[in-house]
């Protein structure tokens, strides 16, 4: 099949399928998506990657100058609009992750500002997390029955929960019913999803032949439960509304509803799509870190006594450490910094859509072509770092022991589509961390499987399971 002039390199596309079943045997073969891209690349000699995804163009960027370039430029600000992303969204192009133009820019604005206004990266937020951490070690310092703690998900609840107390002003008690209904919920759905699109993008019509194989029926069953969970909250919120109540992201959105000149895209189900895209970006790119932080301890028992020794000069084991105090322990920080890096839980990021033919690296990219960029090369290029399969927390400290950073370390991207959680996920990571490492030693647990620093694929890297024990320090 004949590709476009100028076309990036790239394998042969197939008739109708392009290069999907290649894609993913090599993803099976090397552990995940980007690596099977990277491979790609480099078979090709090339840091712009050309596929096709069934009818659908598919490039993937790779190298920082490369990626700060598509980072930086308007017409790479949009995102696709593809059958399966309507799937997503519940059947609509709504919420801020999937939607762009002027739509996006309003939605993402009031969002922002809200939870700006909500406390972000204020002092009320960082009472919420500390709330949650206080629950964590307690539980930490419980009995096991000899099981240890099963690590991939514990950290989830406390996530939901600070999560959900910004959208919805209360948190959910872990004995509740509803919070192991949404936990579940979000676990059977990112089993489901694949960031190249999943079959049905490019065969739509595979849902009327296949609706179980292709995941179809559970999507939509999934779509219907939380539909339902984020309603009943909306209209309780409703309910209690007076004017200009703003406790909460909910509160907020109604009170803006309710305006007189308000925008026609605050809707009821732009509300639903703007809570879903809070817990699908927030709770596992988040918890997912803090698990992988932990198994850097366990593997490397020497850093952990050094991150044990950084604290102890400064916090006392009875006092938490907050999250404006990151500065008095350096070493922590580089420690999380090289997590960051060294276990990068979303190695493709974007997807973006292009607006007209452009240009990259002497490459055209035709009008409405999918753009991926691989983070993960970035942060594993060893002109950049060096030594980038070790994990060594020095590398961001200057002589003095002292955070140094480097530009090149870019887990929320940066530009107009940057991360809008930033301050909420580092202060998370950072308080849930220090707080367990200043009371507990963590080890592996005699029953656990073996531990590895290699991931789990999927669009959200996370460990492979292990389990882990506390001991009070
Ligand atoms: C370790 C944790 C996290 C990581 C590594 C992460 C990473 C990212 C990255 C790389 C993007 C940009 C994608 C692009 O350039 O196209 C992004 C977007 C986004 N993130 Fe995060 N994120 C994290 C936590 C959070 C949290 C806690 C929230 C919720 C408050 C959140 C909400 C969002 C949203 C809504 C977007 C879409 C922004 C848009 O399209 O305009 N993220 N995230």
């Amino acid at each position: 099949i004949k590709k476009p002039y100028k076309y990036p390199p790239g394998p042969a596309f197939m008739p109708f399928v392009g290069n999907m079943p290649q894609l993913k045997k090599l993803s099976k073969k090397l552990g995940g998506l980007h690596l099977a891209m990277s491979e790609l690349a480099k078979e090709h000699k090339t840091n712009v990657l050309g596929l096709k995804f069934g009818s659908d163009y598919m490039v993937i960027v790779f190298s920082y100058p490369l990626i700060r370039q598509v980072l930086r430029a308007e017409e790479y600000e949009s995102r696709p609009d593809s059958f399966f992303v309507r799937l997503r969204s519940m059947g609509t192009k709504k919420g801020v992750t999937c939607t762009d133009g002027e739509f996006w820019n309003i939605q993402r604005n009031f969002v922002v500002r809200h939870l700006r206004n909500l406390g972000f990266g204020r002092s009320s937020m960082d009472v919420m997390i500390l709330d949650e951490l206080q629950e964590m070690l307690g539980i930490l310092g419980q009995p096991t029955n000899g099981e240890g703690f099963f690590m991939p998900r514990i950290f989830s609840p406390a996530v939901i929960n600070i999560l959900w107390a910004l959208t919805a002003g209360n948190r959910i008690s872990r004995k509740d019913a509803r919070l192991q209904k949404l936990l579940d919920l979000f676990n059977r759905r990112s089993k489901l999803f694949d960031l190249s699109g999943g079959l049905l993008t490019q065969f739509p019509l595979l849902r009327f032949i296949a609706p179980e194989m292709t995941g179809y029926n559970l999507i939509v069953e999934f779509n219907k439960e939380l539909k339902e969970f984020f309603m009943e909250t909306i209209n309780a919120h409703k309910e209690n509304w007076v004017e200009d109540k703003e406790d909460d992201l909910i509160y907020a959105f109604i009170s803006e509803m309710r305006k007189e000149n308000c925008d026609p895209s605050f809707t009821d189900d732009q509300l639903v799509m703007i809570c879903l895209d809070i817990f699908v970006a927030g709770a596992e790119t988040t918890s997912n870190t803090l698990s992988f932080a932990i198994l850097m301890m366990i593997l490397h028992p020497q850093i952990q006594d050094k991150v044990h020794t950084c604290l102890d000069s400064v916090f006392s084991n009875k006092k938490v450490p907050r999250y404006f105090e990151r500065n008095m322990v350096p070493y922590v920080e580089a420690v999380l910094l090289e997590v960051e890096r060294f276990c990068y839980v979303v190695p493709l990021t974007g997807p973006r859509r292009v607006l007209t033919d452009t240009v990259i690296d002497g490459y055209n990219i035709p009008k409405n072509a999918t753009v991926l960029l691989n983070n993960h090369s970035v942060h594993h290029d060893p002109n950049i770092w060096g030594d980038p399969e070790n994990f060594r927390p020095e590398r961001f400290l200057d002589d003095k022991g002292q955070i140094l950073n480097n530009e090149h370390l870019i887990p929320f991207n940066f530009g107009k589509r940057r991360c809008l959680g930033e301050v909420l996920a580092r202060s998370c990571i950072f308080t849930f961390f220090a707080g367990i490492m200043n009371v507990y030693r963590v080890s592996l647990h005699e029953n656990s499987p073996e531990p590895s620093s290699v991931p789990l694929p999927g669009i959200t890297l996370s460990p492979k399971p292990y389990r882990a024990h506390f001991t009070k320090r």
